[in-house]
């Protein structure tokens, strides 16, 4: 519950990110837009509210769970990737709207394989070896990835199936050189640990380019008060 007895519904659930370079920019766009979010309860905590939205309740959670939590409707509006959004939410075009890019958080989802695969520089060139692949090793290349279902679409479409996945939640760029993947999907800004892990981007290998998104949830409880105080949010960003 928000304020004593006021139902949830009637306040303004946002989801901001609860750590690193993400919240930091979105707290500095906040408070340049003359929307100051502060922590209520200790320092450590992970609820806030902004200055002068009484019905606005703001909650700090990791990226990938406000995507989660746009997509069941618990938070009305959130900041979060637009990766994580597309990964998260399948049928992400009509349960949330992107109603900002914010222009940080930029980094790409890619496909990477070895620097020294030097026949390999295209989404063809991978299926063109995968049978190969398949006699000599007795399996499907191994593809890791915190990204499924993004991976899974962009392959379906590129036509090549002849794959498995291996879920990665860290490091993914490193399991290559550790034989625990052939080739990987993961997200890459410089590209800077992709090339200390001796991978290279396929040229038709960027599956999505994303940054952060303002986003609202169209499943969310949605009143005249909580539309208001969303307008509100969204003059001052745009101001
Ligand atoms: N270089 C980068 N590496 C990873 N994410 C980046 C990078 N640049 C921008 N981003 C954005 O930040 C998001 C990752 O933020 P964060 O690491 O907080 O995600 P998270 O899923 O909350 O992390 P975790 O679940 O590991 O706590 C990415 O999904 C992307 O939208
Ligand atoms: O292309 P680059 O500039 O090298 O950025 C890509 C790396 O950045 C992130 O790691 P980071 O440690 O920043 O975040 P994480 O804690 O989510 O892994 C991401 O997981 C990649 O490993």
């Amino acid at each position: 519950m928000g304020k004593e007895g006021e139902a949830l519904t009637t306040r303004l659930q946002i989801a901001l990110p609860s750590k690193g370079r993400l919240m930091e920019q979105t707290l500095e766009l906040f408070r340049e837009s003359g929307l100051n979010v502060r922590k209520t309860g200790n320092e450590r905590g992970y609820r806030g509210e902004i200055e002068g939205f009484a019905n606005v309740d703001v909650a700090f959670v990791s990226a990938s769970e406000i995507a989660a939590n746009l997509k069941s409707g618990k938070a009305h509006l959130g900041v979060t990737g637009e990766d994580l959004v597309r990964e998260r939410i399948s049928d992400w075009k009509t349960r949330v709207e992107l109603l900002k890019p914010l222009g940080f958080g930029f980094a790409d989802v890619v496909v990477a394989v070895p620097q020294c695969w030097l026949d390999v520089s295209t989404m063809a060139d991978l299926d063109e070896i995968a049978g190969g692949f398949r006699e000599s090793h007795g399996r499907w290349f191994r593809v890791a990835t915190k990204y499924v279902n993004l991976t899974r679409r962009f392959f379906s479409a590129k036509g090549f199936t002849d794959y498995r996945i291996v879920e990665s939640l860290g490091a993914t760029e490193g399991t290559p050189a550790a034989g625990s993947a052939d080739l990987i999907v993961d997200i890459t800004s410089t590209g800077t640990t992709l090339r200390a892990n001796g991978l290279k981007i396929l040229d038709d290998g960027v599956i999505l380019k994303s940054q952060a998104n303002f986003v609202a949830s169209n499943v969310a409880q949605w009143t005249p008060s909580t539309r208001q105080a969303q307008n509100e949010i969204m003059a001052r960003l745009e101001a």
